[in-house]
């Protein structure tokens, strides 16, 4: 049996944090204890195992998530790496869609930082259950309870400590289990020899009052312990365990732990926490889905006797058996060798081999029961987000939604040789990541690749250097601007040719309005009575949306509009779909030039933290970048400075605030949302455009 547990016994996790909180650390010592390694890697001499690729080593970042298995209490944990960084929002995204639940990893000098703060909101959004595992107590400047009140202040999470360490900074030594009420220290080379103590005299009384608030904690969201503790009942460990359960299944409260990845201390208990408190496949809602053929529900729940459902969830090539489909299996099982429904592309596909995935070893498995992540090798047609399916019982699940890139920068292949090997390398990455976008621009003769951020192109940028041996000249970076409409308007677009042989006749009026930030394209059929043939009316909608690729201010693409077709006129002989895609077109791009065209751009929202000394500079400059101040906070002798800033103002920020700072600043930044160029920096970026 390839899923080598009960389904109440099998934990598909994510390990998710901001970037630098310590997750692979973690995700390493994860390893080590559930005997899959028997090295201990440090990270950031590059041994570490999860981090295979060549730049997560350099860079010393998880880039790509990969799934891995692993065993801890006769219990399987599938666990899923994610990357910190803002940019590689899409690897969050998709991992927390396949996840049941996540460990977040918060370091205890920075406390809640910008990204913990986002991937929290994703969490919520997919009603992740989690834990807490705060961090790098070993480190100076430490605080557990500062890190327990941040949760609550920024996250709006109720924290509910089981632990309280022992000690800090140089002298953390170990925690205090709150449930069971005794001191785990962690003796061996490896801390692999956890020891159970006694609770030193010292901290009895802190250890009491903190288990007093952690019944009150989940008392406060659990009535059966409420009962008990009104009544004035000892609340026994298993009563205590099972509440605490309940309460995190239910995302009521998040139970937080305490450690130090590096210095191998309370990984263990955090893992006997993953077991005890996050779900099962069989704790989350079963999962729903529509049927392709007549869009009604469908749901299906986590046994093997249900018929298949499972979603590929990640797609890399992979240097030794080519395309790799990582795949959750939601209901049913998905067998090797077997013919499965794409149903999102309404494509057969056939299962080649399976795969379960360690981090350093892979094992073939002849299946893969409900609940279950594993590798699928030789699907072709099958990208991300897409559902398979049993043939017999189609289900589309919900894909993962992705955002459009914000900027973009140009490339120039050194080579006739390099200019053949760039389309190859491009596709390939963009299979891998779906926020990573790029065409061949024919006019320019360049090719333009697209993004999230500047590191997540310079990341693709070295990738196609190193991996595929493609040498080009990099452009500068450039924002992606969009456009979009203020008001409604109406508009004619004519194609009309008709001077001697088949003419062409195609006539439309067009209806536009604007429609909320982040709702797209619209497109309504309003015509009664035929004035356009329905057969037509598909080469309208074509005619609009190419046209809505390039808007009237500057040619960007045009965002957020509804447009309507509201009448037009045809000719019996000389009408045809080429003549009606045109009158679309034509008539769409009039409309948006009566409805008060903008240029939009994207808003970054960036955190920076600085000593106190530094704090004037930073603000300043961060002024002068067109950026608006939201708010600042302190935190000991460190300032933190939130920000709204225009991407096009971004460029180069970290070398600019490593000057001012001498190094001594980070920050964070991500895409918020679009907003409307101002007049005079839209009339250069117009002019750049026309001229
Ligand atoms: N002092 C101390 N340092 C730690 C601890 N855990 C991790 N680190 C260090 O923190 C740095 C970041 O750790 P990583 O494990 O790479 O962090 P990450 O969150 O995986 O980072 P990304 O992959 O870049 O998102 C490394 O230098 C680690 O050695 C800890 O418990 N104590």
């Amino acid at each position: 049996m390839p899923r080598n547990a009960d389904l109440e016994r099998i934990r598909n996790i994510g390990i998710i944090a901001h970037i630098d909180a310590g997750k692979t650390t973690v995700s390493e010592r994860i390893l080590f204890y559930t005997g899959k390694t028997y090295k201990l890697g440090e990270v950031h001499e590059g041994a570490a195992t999860m981090d295979w690729m060549e730049q997560e080593r350099e860079r010393g970042i998880t880039i790509t998530a990969a799934a891995t298995t692993c065993e801890w209490r006769d219990h399987q944990i599938n666990l899923i790496d994610t990357p910190g960084h803002v940019d590689f929002t899409a690897e969050v995204e998709r991992s927390l869609r396949v996840l049941d639940g996540g460990v977040v990893v918060f370091d205890a000098v920075a406390g809640v930082e910008p990204q913990s703060e986002t991937v929290w909101r994703q969490a919520d959004r997919y009603g992740v259950p989690r834990i807490a595992f705060v961090n790098k107590m070993d480190r100076v400047g430490a605080d557990f309870w500062r890190t327990v009140e941040m949760m609550k202040d920024r996250l709006g999470a109720n924290p509910v400590p089981i632990q309280i360490p022992v000690g800090a900074e140089s002298d953390f030594d170990g925690c205090i289990d709150l449930i069971e009420m005794c001191w785990w220290w962690f003796g061996g080379e490896k801390g692999d020899k956890p020891e159970r103590r006694e609770i030193p005299a010292h901290l009895r009384e802190a250890a009491e009052q903190a288990r007093e608030q952690l019944i009150e904690g989940i008392g406060n969201v659990d009535d059966q312990i409420a009962i008990a503790y009104l009544e004035g009942h000892e609340i026994g460990v298993h009563e205590l365990k099972t509440a605490i359960r309940r309460a995190t299944l239910h995302s009521l409260a998040q139970p937080v732990l305490c450690g130090s990845a590096l210095k191998n201390k309370g990984v263990q208990l955090m893992l006997d926490a993953v077991v005890d408190y996050l779900p099962s496949p069989l704790d989350i809602p079963p999962v729903k889905g529509v049927d392709p053929k007549n869009g009604g529900e469908v749901v299906r729940h986590a046994a093997d006797d249900e018929p298949l459902a499972a979603i590929a969830f990640k797609i890399v090539s992979d240097p030794y058996v080519g395309r790799l489909a990582y795949i959750r299996v939601y209901s049913g099982v998905l067998k090797a060798g077997e013919t499965v429904l794409n149903s999102t592309k309404q494509e057969r596909e056939r299962i080649g081999r399976l795969l379960q995935m360690h981090a350093n070893q892979r094992e073939e498995i002849t299946e893969m029961g409900a609940g279950g992540i594993c590798a699928a090798v030789g699907l072709k047609q099958t990208f991300t987000g897409d559902t398979l399916c049993a043939p017999d019982a189609p289900i589309i699940l919900e894909s993962i939604q992705f955002p459009e890139p914000v900027i973009r920068v140009a490339l120039e292949p050194k080579s006739k040789e390099d200019q053949d090997k760039l389309a190859t390398a491009l596709s390939k990455m963009a299979e891998e990541d779906p926020t990573f976008h790029w065409t061949f621009d024919e006019e320019a003769g360049q090719t333009i690749i697209s993004g999230m951020g500047e590191l997540h192109l310079e990341v693709i940028v070295d990738r196609m250097k190193r991996e595929h041996k493609v040498e080009a000249n990099v452009g500068r970076p450039q924002v992606s601007y969009r456009e979009a409409i203020t008001r409604p308007a109406k508009a004619e677009g004519r194609f009309v040719r008709q001077s001697g042989g088949r003419g062409q006749y195609g006539v439309v009026v067009l209806e536009v309005e604007p429609l909320e930030r982040g709702q797209g394209f619209v497109f309504e059929n309003r015509i009664v009575g035929g004035a356009v043939p329905k057969e037509y009316i598909p080469a309208v909608q074509q005619g609009v949306k190419e046209a809505l690729q390039g808007g009237v201010v500057a040619g960007y693409p045009v965002l957020d509009i509804k447009v309507a077709l509201v009448d037009g006129s045809y000719h019996p002989v000389d009408s045809s779909e080429m003549a009606f895609k045109n009158a679309g077109s034509i008539g769409v791009k009039e409309a948006i030039k009566k409805a008060g065209p903008i240029l939009l751009e994207p808003i970054m929202k960036v955190e920076v933290r600085c000593p106190e000394e530094y704090f004037g500079a930073v603000v300043g400059d961060i002024n002068s970048r067109r950026g608006m101040i939201l708010g600042t906070e302190s935190m000991g002798k460190t300032q933190i400075v939130h920000a709204m800033v225009p991407l096009a103002e971004t460029f180069g920020y970290s070398t600019e605030l490593r000057s001012i700072t001498q190094g001594r600043a980070s920050y964070s930044m991500e895409f918020d949302h679009y907003e409307e160029v101002p007049k005079n920096i839209a009339a250069t970026l117009v002019k750049q455009a026309v001229g």
